[in-house]
């Protein structure tokens, strides 16, 4: 089998898993939930092995995990591709000096750390995250990796929420692992 194959069977899967929510957090929202992938070891398992069979050879220092969501798999994921792992958080979590950015999302804007000096000048990155939306966190975290002086390589997500249109915000590849939204929600 293909690993383009494989990769379609681990997603078929695990997309029958999910749950959606109607306008949640707020009216006129889908909230895509994938919780339920890591209620089951089998399915969070089946979840880092598509992303491992897409990542493939490619050269990863590391994985760089976005509050809240991107820290349920990404360590794991980082562990299963022996890279590091290096959190992005939001305001006021990380102690030291940090490089900070905001930014805008799919509902309000917010702010992200890094702290300094953890990312090597020149080291090779993921960013990993659960939904891809308006690509406002997923910018902001390349901005981080950049005054960093790491590179992203790709950008992984989960599920990407289509007519949003986030991807052309993002200057590196994007991969996401199942199909989303391809249209705006209306009850
Ligand atoms: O592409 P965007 O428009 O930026 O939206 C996507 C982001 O929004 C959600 O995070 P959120 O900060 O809402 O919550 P979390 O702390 O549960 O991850 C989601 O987990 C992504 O990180
Ligand atoms: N529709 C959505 N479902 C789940 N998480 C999200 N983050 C931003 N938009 C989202
Ligand atoms: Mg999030």
């Amino acid at each position: 089998m293909s690993t383009e194959k494989e990769i379609g069977v681990l997603a078929k899967e695990l997309k029958a898993n999910l749950k959606q929510f109607p306008n949640f957090p707020s009216e006129g929202i889908l909230f895509e939930d994938f919780l339920p992938i890591f209620a089951k070891p089998e399915l969070f398992q089946k979840l880092v092995d598509a992303f491992k069979l897409h990542v493939g050879d490619a050269k990863v220092d590391y994985v760089v995990g976005l509050e809240s969501r991107g820290f349920l798999f990404g360590p794991t994921l980082a562990l299963a591709l022996n890279a590091g792992f290096v959190p992005i958080r939001k305001p006021g979590k990380l102690p030291g000096p940090t490089f900070q950015v905001e930014f805008q999302k799919e509902y309000g804007s917010d702010k992200f750390e890094i702290q300094q000096d953890t990312l090597p000048a020149g080291s090779k990155i993921l960013v990993v995250d659960d939904i891809l939306a308006t690509g406002g966190s997923a910018f902001a975290a390349g901005e981080l990796v950049k005054k960093s002086g790491a590179e992203v390589v790709e950008y992984l997500f989960v599920m990407e929420l289509d007519f949003l249109k986030g991807r052309d915000k993002l200057g590196a590849p994007v991969f996401t692992l199942l199909s989303g939204q391809d249209e705006k929600f209306k009850d």
